[in-house]
């Protein structure tokens, strides 16, 4: 778990003030702060132990080859390089076939196991991407999924993220593939670095490369300072991309609606204006690009020039010398020098990767510290329900113990829908909830369903879907068989479900045509958007038949009829009823109010209003 102790006061302050750091991030005024610090660090040992838990684990063993192989590879080539400079220089200075024909087959023999060892190497780190991201993508599913948190992060904003889809979808990828790289790159110039260091410093004492290096380190950190940072840039490019593919989410969500209406050429400029967002600001990038590439390549080029004067200067100075012992002294300690500079600048420039990891670090950690945040909330709500004894036990009753619902408004206050409310519902206390629209009726439900907080108050409701289940107004289907429909959320691939009893709900439901053969339907049909291929009432009618397979203590139906003719929304109602179901009901229409004991009265007036009547 990220440490957030240090930094946070309360779960829900918590909350607010990630939410706060994340809305200024994506306005750019945060972006000054992501970058190779502190904070990036801990996050990245956070994201890495995730995803790589134990050195036994899968993660663990593939790092474990692929840096098998990256020693392999670095000794190998020193091996090579010797061996072959040995045989060349003896072949060609004595003209002798026989050290020839050992350097052919010696460099033949290196090209074999050089190109069987980066193979191997491009595939661990393409294993390794995918292991990051399979791990990393599974701990948010997991995260983003429990106490509803979705549900929290994406509808109610909890933390002010922006598009988590993209954060788990794309940015996860990102990140691995980055990291992936930064490992398998990473270690070869370090190696290189250490190795011709060693080298140099048997030959010419540590003096000399030591202060090469010193001089490369001011010199990149005087360049790096004046350079853009890329990380910013990165994060910033991400947050656009997410709001640029979740408005083509939204056409295909609303594509129906939108075509009757003939709206295409509206939707283009949105469209568009999402693109042009995004453009504008990968333009502006790239002008910062050329800056840093200028950056860079001044890093690498000073490395020569700079590593030039603390070779040359000695030998200018060494008049004294005969010319070929001046002229080979100078070119084994210029060989040494550069080698060693070379492999230092590579170092330095791996700065540019972890530049542009800590962008996607940056997003990835406000992702969890959120999705944490959340959970820890959750917890802690559960437990002071707990202890004032207000748990959700199986078979208990629903009870609104001074409960008063707030709307949500964008400063952070709450707007009073319902003040006080003291209410039991009890198994066959059917209730009916009306008042006029936008008074808090679904409010209500949420707060019962523990969506949304109350102001104040606790509410107790059992748990499970054998004791409680909702049933809104356009119910949720899933990609699936029809089966799967009526039995959600239990698994018909793992769990036994009887066939006849599916069937027998669905006909219940007034869907007799789906399972009597007069249609081309069946149990196991699917659909990959059942949305797309049922009407409104047929879609409430499944929302039935799941009520029915579930047969719960309690269902809270809000407006679940309200594509179904009265006369057959009756029927729906009875044959719930003589399931032993309580219902809890939001609805309009007067014919309903035969089928409940007590009414809940919204007023609607600003001030928390209400009344109960017995019906
Ligand atoms: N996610 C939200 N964030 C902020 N305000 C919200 C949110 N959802 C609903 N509201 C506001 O809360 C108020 C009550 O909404 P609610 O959905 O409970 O009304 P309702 O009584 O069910 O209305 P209707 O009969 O029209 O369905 C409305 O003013 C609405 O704008």
């Amino acid at each position: 778990m990220l440490d957030l102790k240090s930094k946070e006061t309360s779960g829900a302050a918590a909350t607010a003030a990630v939410g706060r750091k994340t809305r200024d991030a994506g306005r750019g005024k945060r972006t000054r702060e992501i970058g190779v610090g502190k904070d990036f660090w801990n996050e990245l040992g956070y994201l890495l132990k995730v995803a790589f838990p134990t050195a036994g684990s899968r993660g663990g063993q593939l790092l474990g080859a692929q840096f098998t192989l990256l020693v392999m590879r670095t000794l190998l080539t020193v091996r090579a390089n010797k061996v072959n400079t040995f045989y060349l220089t003896k072949a060609i200075s004595s003209a002798s076939w026989k050290f020839w024909v050992r350097w052919f087959f010696n460099f033949g023999g290196w090209m074999a196991s050089g190109v069987v060892v980066n193979s191997g190497l491009r595939y661990t780190e393409s294993l390794i991407t995918i292991e990051l991201r399979a791990a990393l993508t599974k701990k948010a599913h997991k995260m983003y999924m429990e106490n509803n948190n979705f549900y929290k992060t994406a509808v109610l904003r909890q933390g002010g993220l922006d598009n988590v889809d993209q954060r788990i979808v794309a940015d996860i990828d990102a990140f691995a593939k980055e990291t992936a790289f930064l490992y398998g790159h990473s270690f070869k110039p370090i190696l290189e670095f250490t190795l011709s260091l060693t080298e140099a410093a048997k030959e010419l004492g540590y003096s000399r490369p030591l202060a090469l290096f010193a001089s490369q380190i001011i010199i990149t950190g005087v360049l790096r300072s004046i350079a853009p940072r890329l990380g910013p840039m990165v994060a910033r490019e991400a947050a656009l991309e997410g709001g640029f593919r979740h408005t083509h989410a939204r056409l295909i969500a609303h594509a129906e609606e939108i075509a009757l209406l003939d709206g295409g050429k509206r939707e283009i400029e949105i469209l568009d204006e999402g693109l042009d967002n995004l453009v504008v600001t990968q333009r502006w990038h790239a002008l910062q690009r050329i800056r840093k590439s200028v950056a860079d390549n001044v890093s690498k080029f000073q490395g020569l020039l700079v590593g030039s004067i603390f070779v040359h200067v000695p030998f200018m100075m060494k008049a004294s010398v005969s010319e070929g012992e001046r002229i080979s002294s100078f070119r084994a300690t210029e060989e040494l020098m550069l080698r060693c500079g070379g492999a230092f600048t590579e170092v330095l420039l791996l700065g540019k990767n972890l530049d542009e990891l800590a962008g996607y670090t940056h997003r990835l950690s406000q992702l969890f510290k959120t999705l944490d945040l959340a959970s820890k909330e959750a917890r802690e709500d559960k437990a002071k329900l707990a202890s004032a004894g207000a748990d959700h036990a199986e078979g208990s009753p629903i009870v609104f113990d001074k409960v008063t619902v707030g709307a949500p408004e964008p400063d952070g206050s709450q707007r009073v829908l319902v003040k006080d409310l003291t209410l039991a519902v009890a198994s066959g206390q059917h209730l009916l909830i009306t008042g006029p629209n936008g008074c808090g009726k679904t409010s209500l439900l949420r707060v019962l369903a523990g969506l949304w907080a109350p102001v104040s108050g606790t509410v107790t409701r059992p748990s499970g879907v054998s004791s409680i289940m909702w049933l809104p107004q356009r119910p949720y289907l899933l990609q699936g068989s029809l089966r799967d429909q009526v039995v959600y959320p239990r698994d018909a691939r793992t769990e036994k479900i009887v066939d006849a009893r599916v069937k027998e709900c669905l006909m219940m439901a007034g869907l007799a045509k789906f399972v009597d053969g007069s249609m081309n339907v069946g149990l196991n049909t699917r659909h990959l958007e059942w949305n797309d291929v049922l009407s409104g009432g047929e879609r409430q009618r499944i929302g039935f038949a799941r009520l029915y397979y579930h047969a719960p203590k309690f269902a809270i139906l809000d407006e679940a009829t309200s594509a179904i003719n009265p006369d057959e929304e009756s029927k729906l109602y009875e044959r719930l009823i003589e399931t032993d179901t309580t219902v809890v009901s939001i609805a309009h229409r007067l014919e309903l109010r035969k089928f409940h004991k007590l009414e809940l009265k919204i007023a609607g007036d600003g001030e928390g209003g209400f009344r109960i009547l017995k019906l």
